[in-house]
């Protein structure tokens, strides 16, 4: 079980304004597997946006362009006006997006804290590895993040688990220390990759608390990837749904459950 979070999370994760997402006419093969068919859409600055649609649509596909894993054959993603194919994967976070993984990307032998100030790495002129040989600067730059990152495990409710090493604890609270982590990168925009996927529902209804909860307070962006109808009706602004890597629906959740496309390719299939 989780501990329980209210709607009132407040963390200190420092302000960076929300940013806008452009995805425009993106096209990626795999070989002769077409994963990407152009689809285009925009996030809105501060907006929950869920991206749906049934196994294999693309959306995996599509996150790993925005944050540079993979490189598309054609199109543009940008993060207002910054070029997100022009940047490494290692750079994205420099610009605030963070990004959490469907199988969990914690390192088992590390303690939470460890795990949490590694969302941070990047920040840091030297890294934490060359921190810890003594130089002032470096242990002052690791210093400040480790403060950092409790605050932000405080106010997830995780605090007592800093020194416990992530193996072993229980799949909740791993998202949520996943989440922690994204959250050092002081994102504009937050990536979340199906982050429902194995919770019993009560946890489900928490981390989407959770998330809007988040949201509302540091107005980041949102794009998230998850197959929960529950939590997607619930906490999404806006619904993009790909089926075969091309858009088939683009609307207010209320109106996207109901398009026939979507029904056919996606919803109708679920129920
Ligand atoms: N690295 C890869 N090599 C080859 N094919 C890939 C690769 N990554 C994705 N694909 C293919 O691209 C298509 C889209 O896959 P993707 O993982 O993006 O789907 P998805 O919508 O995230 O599905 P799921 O909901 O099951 O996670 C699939 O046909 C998949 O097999």
């Amino acid at each position: 079980m989780t501990e329980a979070i209210g709607a009132d999370v407040h963390v200190t994760i420092g302000g960076q304004p929300a940013g806008a997402l452009h995805i425009q006419d993106v096209r990626l093969h795999f070989g002769g597997v077409t994963a990407l068919d152009g689809p285009s859409f925009e996030v809105e600055p501060g907006e929950i946006c869920g991206l749906i649609g049934p196994n294999g649509a693309g959306k995996t596909a599509l996150f790993n362009c925005i944050s540079g894993l993979y490189r598309p054959d054609s199109g543009h993603v940008l993060l207002d006006d910054t070029d997100l194919l022009a940047r490494r994967a290692d750079q994205v976070a420099d610009i605030g997006i963070a990004r959490t993984f469907q199988n969990l990307g914690l390192f088992a032998s590390q303690s939470v804290l460890e795990n949490v100030m590694g969302g941070a790495y990047h920040r840091t002129r030297s890294g934490f590895l060359v921190g810890s040989l003594g130089l002032p600067l470096m242990w002052r730059e690791e210093r400040r993040e480790r403060e950092r990152a409790r605050g932000i495990l405080d106010s997830l409710g995780l605090d007592h688990l800093e020194s416990r090493p992530a193996a072993g604890l229980p799949l909740g609270t791993l998202k949520r220390i996943e989440l922690a982590r994204a959250l050092m990168v002081r994102p504009r925009l937050l990536m979340l990759d199906e982050p429902a996927n194995g919770l019993i529902l009560e946890e489900v209804h928490e981390l989407a608390g959770l998330v809007r909860a988040l949201r509302d307070e540091h107005r980041f962006s949102v794009l998230l990837i998850e197959h929960h109808m529950g939590m997607v009706m619930s906490i999404c602004d806006h619904l993009v749904v790909l089926n075969l890597g091309r858009k088939i629906a683009d609307g207010r959740p209320g109106e996207v459950r109901n398009d026939p496309a979507v029904v056919e390719a996606y919803l109708g299939g679920a129920a």
